[in-house]
């Protein structure tokens, strides 16, 4: 019998994890924080308003009782975005055992520095915790969808890794582990930024080209960050960094794309979240991203082009020329 799952936070990722994790054979519970939506789930037996037309598995429960899906799972795994990660783990942990296993899916930094999610976690659970971090290119339609996918668990603890690969992973779903959680988040959460920049050049019309180059170039500012936060290089060459970039920055179904293209096609902020209508964690990534690299002298140009167009009222048309006009320089 494989250990049971709690996930935390029904949006559309947790809900194909749970999903995920059930289909494996794993008792598992998803919590949401919305009373209102458990009742939903419930009765609907499937999520409409994030993944509709996918079933939920019969052993896949759902509930609003924080302490009934902390007490049920042998292994807790938080997929709410970045602004109510801290707070999510602070209201779990009262109720952990001595030696919790908690892991998270959630893509982003926390607070006003830029903290990374690991670091919250030390900070919130002590050192006690056995902690993983799950990242790499992964729509949740297309894992719900049972498509082929790969991705990456990242822990100190190699077994910890390997036990949170085994319940999630099949022939349809391919996890690798890894001890790099630095790079591993880092990279999840910067490209973010460049799927805004990305889709901001496509919404402007610029062609195939730019998008290359944006990718390309965003990976270095990303390895560049990376390593300054002692991220491994190989890493960002992986799953968790190369995979993710290209595939955020080049399809649809990303909402970071989603979001620029609708700044380069003129929308407004506002107007573009409203219509996309879920989480975006490339807006706090940029400010956060941008924070990081002044403070640890990391030129990273395309985010901050990104950081000023989302924060600063910089035209798109504009940043994209600021770019252009760099001085020529050496590659490498
Ligand atoms: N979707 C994807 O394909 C992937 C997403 N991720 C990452 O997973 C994380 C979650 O994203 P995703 O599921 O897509 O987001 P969605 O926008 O689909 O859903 C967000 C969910 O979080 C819930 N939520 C919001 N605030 C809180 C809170 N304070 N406490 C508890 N739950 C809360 C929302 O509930 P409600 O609406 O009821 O308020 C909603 O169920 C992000 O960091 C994202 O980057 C990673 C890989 C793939
Ligand atoms: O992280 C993701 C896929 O790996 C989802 O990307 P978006 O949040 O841009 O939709």
């Amino acid at each position: 019998m494989p250990p049971a799952i709690s996930i935390f936070g029904a949006g559309s990722w947790g809900t194909a994890l749970a999903i995920q994790a059930a289909r494996n054979g794993s008792a598992t519970m998803l919590w949401a924080h919305n009373p209102r939506h458990v009742a939903d789930l419930n009765t609907d037996r499937q999520n409409r308003r994030y993944l509709p037309d996918k079933p939920f598995p019969a052993n896949l429960a759902v509930t609003s009782n924080l302490k009934q899906a902390v007490e049920f799972g042998d292994i807790l795994l938080i997929s709410v975005p970045s602004h109510a990660f801290r707070d999510t783990l602070t209201a779990i942990k009262p109720m952990l055992d001595e030696s919790p296993k908690i892991a998270w899916a959630t893509k982003g930094f926390d607070g006003a520095e830029g903290a990374l999610l690991s670091d919250v976690a030390a900070d919130v659970l002590g050192h006690g915790a056995a902690t993983a971090v799950l990242s790499g290119p992964t729509f949740a339609r297309e894992v719900a969808d049972d498509l082929p996918t790969a991705l990456t668990v990242a822990s100190i603890s190699e077994p910890f890794a390997a036990e949170l690969a085994g319940i999630l992973h099949n022939q349809r779903f391919r996890v690798y582990t890894s001890t790099d959680i630095v790079g591993v988040q880092v990279g999840g959460a910067c490209k973010n930024v460049l799927a805004i920049a990305a889709g901001i050049a496509d919404g402007l019309g610029f062609g195939a080209n730019t998008r290359s180059a944006l990718i390309t170039r965003g990976l270095s500012e990303i390895i560049r960050l990376g390593i300054r936060l002692g991220g491994q290089p190989d890493t960002f060459m992986g799953l968790a960094g190369l995979g993710d970039l290209i595939l955020t920055c080049t399809d649809d179904q990303s909402r970071n794309r989603r979001f620029g293209l609708a700044l380069g096609q003129g929308k407004s902020q506002s107007q573009a979240l409203a219509d996309i209508n879920q989480a975006v964690e490339g807006i706090s990534a940029a400010r956060l991203t941008q924070t990081l690299a002044q403070k640890h002298l990391v030129e990273m140009p395309i985010t901050e082009q990104v950081y000023n167009v989302l924060f600063n009222q910089l035209a798109p048309l504009q940043a994209v020329q600021n770019l252009l006009g760099r001085n020529p320089k050496s590659e490498y």
